[in-house]
């Protein structure tokens, strides 16, 4: 096994002329989950279109499971990407096909396996994400988190060794997303494999991960461990910690008065 599920050596992206990474290196070793903190914009869902292999490095190198993705063909990236597992925030199930036939769908897809076989894998991907029973239902039957948990059972169909998560906690009620944060941490234990989360969810993200990268303008500003980023005086992680709205990361864009949307001169006292 490669010692770096995912290793990024100064890799830098651009589109076109605008540079949308720069220089980053980074490392996941069998077992780790990782998270990706950064503002709006700094490229953090970039990192995992790259992992993907949907967009090649400009510059430096990017293996996966111990492969060059940056110099693979088609054939070689479709082969690649049955070793990932991806939860987004907006991938939904399909609704006309019951949850056992979601999570069915990529191990028909991609593997030869018989439908006895495939039968038991289903209720066994389903049983890991907590669920029994509900094979049956349709996505319009289950509340968002046994969808959301529907959908990773989907997405670790075929034992992906990298797993890759965008967002994968907006939306939920506080229980049902300490569900899903405990069932990544123990699914990636189980597993054996390296997981990425980019997440603007601090507090849950710091209870489940072994290692947080923080990311500004394309840039790895800061890193370490929970423990050392709930200690930083660094003025980016500080920021992201207390969720302060004024500091080196900007926020929001300086917008006008509300009084001038509504077509009024501001109200002077
Ligand atoms: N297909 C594209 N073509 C051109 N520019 C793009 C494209 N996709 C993203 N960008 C730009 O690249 C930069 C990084 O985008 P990215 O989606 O990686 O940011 P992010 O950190 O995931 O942001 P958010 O938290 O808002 O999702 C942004 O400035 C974005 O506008």
């Amino acid at each position: 096994m490669p010692s770096s599920l995912v290793q990024f050596e100064n890799v830098s992206f651009a589109y076109g002329e605008r540079p949308v990474l720069t220089d980053v290196s980074l490392s996941i070793k069998p077992g780790q989950v990782v998270a990706i903190m950064g503002g709006s914009g700094s490229g953090k869902t970039t990192i995992l279109k790259l992992i993907g292999g949907q967009i090649q490095p400009h510059q430096g190198k990017l293996t996966v499971a111990g492969e060059d993705v940056g110099s693979m063909n088609e054939a070689s990236l479709y082969k690649m990407r049955k070793k990932l597992g991806m939860l987004f925030q907006f991938g939904a199930l399909f609704t006309d096909l019951s949850v056992f036939d979601n999570v069915a769908f990529p191990l028909r897809e991609r593997s030869n396996l018989p439908e006895s076989m495939i039968h038991d894998l289903v209720l066994m991907k389903l049983n890991a994400v907590g669920l029994r029973g509900v094979s049956d239902l349709m996505p319009s039957e289950l509340s968002g988190g046994m969808a959301r948990r529907v959908a990773l059972a989907r997405a670790i169909a075929l034992d992906p060794a990298v797993m890759l998560y965008d967002e994968p906690f907006t939306g939920l009620d506080p229980i049902s997303l300490a569900t899903i944060g405990k069932l990544i941490r123990n699914l990636n234990d189980a597993l054996g494999a390296a997981s990425v989360i980019v997440t603007h969810d601090v507090e849950e993200s710091l209870s489940i991960v072994d290692y947080v990268y923080f990311l500004a303008d394309g840039k790895i500003v800061a890193e370490g461990t929970p423990e050392q980023v709930r200690v930083s005086t660094h003025p980016f992680v500080k920021q992201f910690i207390n969720g302060e709205t004024d500091g080196p990361v900007p926020f929001h864009k300086p917008a006008a008065p509300y009084s001038s949307d509504l077509g009024l001169e501001p109200r002077h006292a």
